[in-house]
């Protein structure tokens, strides 16, 4: 685990290390354990790219008969901030409706993703929808005027100040999801 490292034109520094992200993600895992113990086929709905390292983890740990699916939502682009645009690139691959659906997200941040996804979900007839992420940033994520009222997030695994992190899934223009630790950007 590099201190520090370097991608393209930005400097990052290490945020949390690998063994905190597998005993965050162990922990999640088994909450939603207990929280599904009764459900009938629940549903692993993973936001590709991000979360597909995160999901695949959790998704390991989750005991009986869960279901994994897949939407592929964007609006970062290249850079650092969201351009607030949330585009659906692949619908759910699987009918959602009368699911009990756990959202994995890798990270939430503004929460457009989330709250986009939620919607798209609800008016597929979900039973329920849930969110798990592995890093929120409760201070963007709460303190948006625009958003008076956010949804819950129920299972979150870490949580970060608002700062631009890479690692475990997330990148920076593509690049950084294969690290095995979380980085910071630290060059601002
Ligand atoms: O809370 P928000 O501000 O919406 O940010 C969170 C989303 O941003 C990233 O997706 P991105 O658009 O970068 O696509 P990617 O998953 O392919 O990296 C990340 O994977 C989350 O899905
Ligand atoms: O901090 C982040 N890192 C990578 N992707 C992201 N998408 C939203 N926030 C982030």
């Amino acid at each position: 685990m590099e201190p520090t490292l370097t991608i393209r034109d930005r400097r990052f520094r290490l945020h949390t290390p690998e063994a905190a992200i597998h005993a965050a993600i162990s922990k999640v895992a088994e909450t939603i354990n207990r929280d599904y113990a009764e459900a009938e086929r629940p549903l692993l709905l993973v936001t590709l790219n991000g979360a597909f390292v995160f999901a695949g983890e959790l998704f390991r740990q989750l005991d009986g008969p869960f279901e994994v699916a897949f939407v592929k939502l964007s609006s970062y682009g290249s850079g650092v901030t969201s351009s607030g645009n949330v585009t659906v690139d692949i619908p759910p691959t699987t009918d959602i409706r009368g699911r009990d659906v756990i959202i994995a997200e890798d990270v939430v941040d503004t929460g457009n993703t989330v709250h986009e996804l939620h919607a798209m979900l609800t008016a597929c007839g979900a039973r329920s929808i849930r969110v798990a992420t592995l890093l929120l940033k409760p201070e963007t994520y709460y303190n948006r005027p625009e958003r008076p009222d956010p949804l819950p997030v129920d299972y979150v695994a870490l949580e970060s100040e608002p700062v631009f992190i890479i690692g475990y899934g997330m990148d920076y223009d593509g690049l950084g999801r294969n690290l095995g630790a979380l980085y910071a950007v630290c060059d601002e």
